[in-house]
C-alpha cells in the first residue's frame, strides 16, 4: 500500500527545522520520501491520496503512562488524595470488573486517544490479551504490561504476566511490544521485586513501575527503610533492565544522580499529578542533566481525559511556574517529549520521526478550521499552547489510516459508548 500526502503546509519533526510546502511518500508501513511540492511529478505510483492543503503533519504522540480500562472510572472518584482514592475507591471499583469491561473501557480510550492525536501508548492493567486484541483491531501501537500487586496477583499473576509478555511480544505486525509492570515499591516487596527483575533480565524486557509519586510513599518509606524508594530499589539493583519510572515527583538528595546512572525512563504525568495533589515533578532538572523525560496522562480517574496537548501544555506551565523561569519547557521541547523522547521511553527504534526510513505514525492536523489557530505567526506555538484535539484530522500508524477527516476507520464508535456506559454504570452501583 503506498499512500501519498500532497501539499503539506509544514512538517514538524524534532530532528530538523521545520519543512514547508512538501509531500510524504509511504510506502508499506515506513516513510518512504519527503520532499518539496516541486518535485511531486517524479511521483507517479500510489494506491491513496490525502491532499494536506491547510495541514501540518508531525509524528503521532506517545503517551508512555496510562491505564486505558480507567476510563470507565471517569468522573467517579474525583478530588481525592492518592492513597485514599486508591483503597476507597479506585481498588473497590477495579475487584469487580472483569476482562469484557477491560475490553470495552479500553476500547472507548482507544477511541479518544486516535481522535487526539496519539499512536502509542504504553499501557499497564490487566486482562492485557482483551487490551492485546483492541490494539490488533484498533491499528495503534503499543507497550503493554500486566500490572502485578502482590498481594492479589503473588506467584500467579507473575506467570501470568511473563507469559503475556513473552507472548504477545511483537504481535500485531510487530506494533505490540510487552514490559512487566510491577505496580509500585509499596505494593510488591522486595522478593517479588527481585523475581521480577531477573525475570525481565534473562528475557530482555524492560519494566514498568509507579515511582516516588507522592510525599507520603517518600515518607513512609524514609520511616520504614531509611531510605527513598530510589535509593530502596537502587540498592538490590533493580535498575538494572531498561526501567519506565511514572510519575519521579519527589526525590530525596541522591535520587537524581541514580536516576541518571541507570538510564530510568522518565514518565512525567503532570495532570495527575496535579489532581492527587501530588506534586510538580522536577522535570527540568532532569532535562538538565539528560534524563529522558516523555508523557503520560495516566489513567482517566485521576485525569480525567488521554489528551496529550493538555498534558503537554500542563507540564511546560507548571515547569514555568516552579522555576519561575518562562524557557523552563519550550515549544521545541514538548515537541521532543510528546514524540521521540516516548519512542526512546518504550525502547521503541525507528519511531516518532517525520523522516525516511522511520515507521509511518503520524498526524494531520487543520490549521484553517478553528479559531485558535489564527493569526498563524507559529504553527508548533499555536498547536501546543492553544489548539484543541479536534484540529486533529487524520491519523496514520505503521503505514495505515486509522482516522481520516476525523472519521475512525477501526473503531465502531456507537457500539463501544453503548457498552462502556452500560457496564461502568452497573458496576459503581455494585458498589453503592
Ligand atoms: C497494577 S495495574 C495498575 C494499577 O495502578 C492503579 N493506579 C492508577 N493510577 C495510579 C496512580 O496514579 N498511582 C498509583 N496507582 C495507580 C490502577 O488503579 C491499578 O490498580
Ligand atoms: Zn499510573
Amino acid at each position: 500500500m503506498k499512500i501519498l500526502i500532497k501539499n503539506i503546509a509544514e512538517i514538524y519533526s524534532s530532528d530538523s527545522k521545520v519543512k514547508k510546502n512538501q509531500f510524504i511518500l509511504i510506502e508499506d508501513q515506513i516513510i518512504k520520501k519527503i520532499d518539496s511540492m516541486a518535485k511531486i511529478d517524479q511521483i507517479k505510483d500510489y494506491d491513496h491520496l490525502i491532499d494536506a492543503q491547510d495541514k501540518i503533519v508531525l509524528p503521532g504522540f506517545i503517551n508512555t503512562h496510562t491505564h486505558v480500562a480507567m476510563t470507565m472510572m471517569r468522573g467517579y472518584a474525583d478530588d481525592m488524595p492518592l492513597d485514599r482514592w486508591l483503597q476507597d475507591k479506585i481498588w473497590p471499583f477495579e475487584s469487580k470488573i472483569n476482562s469484557d469491561d477491560i475490553y470495552w473501557g479500553t476500547a472507548l480510550g482507544l477511541i479518544e486517544m486516535i481522535e487526539s492525536g496519539t499512536t502509542a501508548f504504553s499501557d499497564m492493567y490487566f486482562s492485557m490479551d482483551r487490551v492485546a486484541d483492541l490494539v490488533e483491531k484498533s491499528g495503534l501501537r503499543a507497550c503493554l504490561a500486566e500490572g502485578l500487586i502482590e498481594v492479589n496477583d503473588g506467584q500467579k499473576g507473575f506467570d501470568k504476566a511473563l507469559d503475556f509478555a513473552l507472548n504477545y511480544n511483537q504481535r500485531a505486525e510487530g506494533r505490540i511490544s510487552t514490559m512487566l509492570a510491577p505496580h509500585a515499591p509499596y505494593t510488591c516487596g522486595k522478593d517479588y521485586l527481585q523475581k521480577i527483575k531477573r525475570a525481565a533480565q534473562e528475557h530482555d524486557l524492560g519494566v514498568h513501575i509507579h515511582l516516588s509519586e507522592s510525599k507520603k510513599e517518600v515518607n513512609d518509606f524514609l520511616n520504614k527503610y531509611q531510605k527513598s524508594p530510589v535509593k530502596y530499589l537502587d540498592d538490590f539493583n533493580f535498575f538494572d533492565n531498561h526501567i519506565l519510572a511514572a510519575h519521579c515527583v519527589h526525590l530525596e538528595p541522591g535520587d537524581l544522580e541514580i536516576l541518571k546512572k541507570n538510564n530510568i525512563q522518565v514518565a512525567h504525568n503532570p495532570i495527575s499529578n496535579g489532581k492527587l495533589a501530588n506534586g510538580i515533578a522536577p522535570i527540568s532538572d532532569y532535562l538538565k542533566n539528560n534524563i529522558n523525560v516523555s508523557i503520560g496522562t495516566d489513567g482517566v480517574s485521576s485525569n480525567n481525559n488521554l489528551d496529550m496537548l493538555e498534558e503537554a501544555k500542563m507540564a511546560s506551565y507548571l515547569q514555568k511556574i516552579k522555576y519561575e523561569d518562562p524557557t523552563a519547557m519550550d515549544t521545541q521541547t514538548i515537541l521532543e517529549i510528546l514524540t521521540i523522547n516516548g519512542a526512546t521511553a518504550l525502547n521503541l527504534d525507528n519511531l516518532a520521526l517525520i523522516k525516511p526510513g522511520y515507521k509511518a505514525d503520524l498526524q494531520l492536523i487543520d490549521i484553517k478550521k478553528d479559531s485558535f489557530f489564527y493569526p498563524h505567526h507559529n504553527n508548533l506555538s499555536n498547536l501546543f499552547y492553544a489548539a484543541k484535539a479536534s484540529s486533529v484530522e487524520t491519523v496514520i500508524v505503521n503505514g495505515k489510516i486509522i482516522m481520516e477527516d476525523r472519521e475512525l476507520k477501526t473503531l465502531d464508535k456507537e457500539k463501544i459508548y453503548y457498552e462502556a456506559e452500560k457496564r461502568s454504570l452497573a458496576i459503581s452501583k455494585q458498589i453503592k
